[in-house]
């Protein structure tokens, strides 16, 4: 990992590569990225990020004929009616093959901009660069896109790989620490699916160190978690999963530990819970279940709690009813059929599919989660 002020570059292999960078002032190399291909450039930008896009709306508009598309801030960017307004955007500008998106902010406006991407002639290329530690580590990487509907969380999208991801540190200067906070949700996760070390740091380090934009801590949590993502999609980019009868990893299937009940809570709170804080419950939620299905040990579903909690993220919720919780789970794209398929632990880093899970055990964990609120 690196440990000086030079940009680190993570490799993403497959069918279409592309580098993930990590640095402080990365994002001014956005115009070598995209190169002289593109004739135009469309700049989806979250409403609240208009002023810190300045620089890169500069360089834009020096180097292309730039369309910017100004969306509203954070989840309710995420639907089909400004994915519409998107698509006009570049109808309107006459956009091609060989043009370009860049988004620029937080998981949601990378979600709807490598939607819009994805969509748009059936692909053109996007260059994502993320503004949240979250969407730095986990929605800005991978080529998942895509909106919510009225039924649920992210039911409406693609698969569409990035051009390039450029992660400028020096962005997260002015994110409000709520949002910082709430970025540890997917690090820590991924310290629980495949990277010890990720817990260790979080677990021994000052948490002020932890959170610190500018230090090697938050950077060195920042590279492992992409390194983690990297590796788990380069294997099943398109989310084959894997089989729950062989206990086998199940691909990427992993990365969506904690999110069963995590988007279940987001849905039921209309979207006003931040999407870290419920990855952070959910991780802690269904580490309860599998304790209870007598897959993993008791201190390790208590290392959960102490973990997200360590960062300041929250491990309980007492809002909607059961019932609501439940239907909301069974929306998950692992579900199949009337089947709930959870991500569960045996065991820091071995991640499986538990099918099935008995509703006593979905009940008895969601007390516990009640009574940890
Ligand atoms: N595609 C994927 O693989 C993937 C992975 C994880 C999460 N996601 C999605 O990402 C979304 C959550 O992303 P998020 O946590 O980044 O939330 P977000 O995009 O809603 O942004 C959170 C808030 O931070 C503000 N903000 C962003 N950058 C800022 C900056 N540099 N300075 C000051 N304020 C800033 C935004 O304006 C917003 O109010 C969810 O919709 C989730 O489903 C997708
Ligand atoms: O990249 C993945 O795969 C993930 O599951 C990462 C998640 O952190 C992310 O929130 C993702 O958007 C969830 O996807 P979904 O398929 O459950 O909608
Ligand atoms: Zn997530």
């Amino acid at each position: 990992m690196s440990t000086t002020d030079q940009p680190t570059v993570l490799h993403v292999g497959g069918s279409a590569p592309y580098d993930v960078v990590v640095g402080h002032g990365v994002a001014q190399r956005l115009v070598d990225l995209l190169g002289t291909r593109p004739t135009r450039v469309a700049l989806v930008v979250a409403e609240a990020l208009v002023e810190l896009a300045g620089p890169v709306r500069e360089a834009l508009a020096g180097a292309y004929r730039l369309t910017e598309v100004v969306v509203p801030d954070g989840e309710a960017a995420k639907t089909p009616a400004v994915a519409a307004r998107c698509w006009d955007a570049l109808g309107e500008a006459g956009f091609t093959r060989s043009d370009a998106v860049v988004t620029f902010g937080g998981g949601a406006t990378t979600d709807l901009g490598g939607f819009v991407a994805a969509s748009w002639l059936r692909g053109v290329p996007v260059v994502h660069v993320p503004t949240t530690l979250l969407a730095m580590v986990d929605a800005a990487v991978g080529g998942k896109t895509g909106v919510n509907t009225d039924a649920g969380k992210n039911l409406v999208g693609a698969f569409h790989e990035p051009a390039g991801v450029l992660c400028d540190l020096s962005l997260l200067a002015g994110l409000p620490r709520r949002d910082l906070v709430a970025g540890m949700g997917e690090v820590v996760k991924c310290g629980f699916i495949a990277d010890e070390r990720i817990l260790e740091l979080v677990e021994t380090q000052d948490v002020e160190a932890v959170l610190d934009t500018d230090g090697p801590v938050l950077r060195e949590l920042v590279e492992r978690a992409v390194a983690v993502k990297i590796d788990v999609v380069v294997g099943d980019l398109k989310e084959a999963g894997g089989s729950e009868l062989t206990g086998a990893h199940p691909g990427r299937e992993a990365l969506n530990y904690g999110h069963t009940m995590g988007h279940a809570i987001e849905r039921a709170e209309h979207y006003g819970m931040r999407h870290g804080d419920g990855v952070a419950i959910g991780c802690c939620y269904v580490a309860e279940v599998a304790r209870l299905a007598g897959v993993l040990d008791e201190a390790t579903a208590a290392r959960h709690r102490a973990a997200f909690a360590r960062v300041g993220l929250p491990t309980g919720y007492d809002g909607a009813d059961f019932e609501e919780l439940l239907a909301g789970m069974k929306l998950d794209k692992k579900t199949r059929g009337d089947q709930l398929r959870l991500v569960v632990l045996d065991a820091v880093g071995r991640p499986r599919i538990l099918a099935g899970p008995a509703e006593e055990h979905l009940r008895a964990a969601d007390a516990l989660m009640r009574a940890h609120a």
